[in-house]
This record gives C-alpha cells, sequence and structure tokens, in this order.
C-alpha cells in the first residue's frame, strides 16, 4: 500500500500516472482537492487534518488502516510526503513504516504526537 500526502493534489496525480498495481491512497486536507484526486486513476481518498509533523502523517495512516481492518498491525506501508509538511510543492519524502507502530506508540515521537483529529473517508 502507497499513500501520498497532498496539498494541491500533484503529487497524488503523478504517483496515479505509474499505474501501479500495488493500492494508491492519497489524503488531503482540502476537501476540494479530495474531490479531484477521487478521479484520478486507481486513487482512493482520505480527509485528514493538516498536520504539523510527519510522524503524525504515518499516525493518520495506521487509524485509516487499521479502522476499517484493511491492512494487519507488521504490515508495511509506503508513506510519501513533504518534510516538514505544510509546503505545497515540496514533496521530498519516502518513508517505509509499519502499520500500527504510530497508534501503538512504539517510538518517543509517536507518543508525543497526540490525536490528529477525525480522518474521514
Ligand atoms: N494533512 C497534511 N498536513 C500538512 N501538510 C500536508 C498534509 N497533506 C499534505 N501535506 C503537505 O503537502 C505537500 C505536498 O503537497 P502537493 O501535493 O501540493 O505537493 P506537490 O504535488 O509537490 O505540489 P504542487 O501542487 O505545488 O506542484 C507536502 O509538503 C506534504 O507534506
Ligand atoms: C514521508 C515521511 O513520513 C517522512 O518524511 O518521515
Amino acid at each position: 500500500m502507497l499513500a501520498v500526502f497532498t496539498q494541491g493534489g500533484d503529487s497524488a496525480r503523478r504517483m496515479s500516472r505509474l499505474r501501479s498495481k500495488i493500492p494508491l491512497l492519497a489524503f488531503t486536507p482540502e476537501p476540494v482537492v479530495r474531490s479531484q484526486a477521487a478521479l484520478s486513476w486507481g486513487v482512493e481518498t482520505f480527509l485528514t487534518p493538516t498536520v504539523k509533523h510527519t510522524d503524525e502523517m504515518v499516525r493518520q495512516v495506521d487509524q485509516a488502516m487499521l479502522a476499517d481492518h484493511r491492512l494487519e498491525r507488521g504490515d508495511v506501508a509506503v508513506v510519501v510526503a513533504g518534510s516538514p509538511p505544510g509546503i505545497p510543492g515540496s514533496t521530498n519524502a519516502l518513508r517505509v513504516h509499519r502499520l500500527g507502530d504510530a497508534t501503538d506508540g512504539v517510538a518517543p515521537a509517536y507518543r508525543d504526537s497526540g490525536e490528529p483529529g477525525d480522518i474521514e473517508h
């Protein structure tokens, strides 16, 4: 599973163009971008709160995937984002994340990152 965090939508469009065989999920804080991204090939969209740290992004991925039992703890997700978050056009990071690590708080940074709010699918 590949999760892309996008503010303007370009990153989601670029990932969609690759026609990957693995599921592509786009997370955005912008309702309009969410609607546009949903029209791109193979993209499933999630509306998320704006975050300040990439650790909060992976927490959102954990919440979205584990709540629906879409994936299991220990499954691996690839997360593409801009680090630090909040600057459109700054996508520059790829992280391999083990699902559950953020919501389980396996590292101190995850325990500090708090509740990001609701994710709307
Ligand atoms: N929920 C969020 N909270 C904070 N920042 C976010 C969130 N979702 C995405 N971002 C940030 O948005 C940026 C990527 O947005 P975008 O998709 O617009 O980039 P891009 O495609 O490179 O830009 P552009 O559309 O300007 O060409 C990254 O810095 C990413 O961290
Ligand atoms: C992409 C991401 O989650 C990071 O920069 O850590």
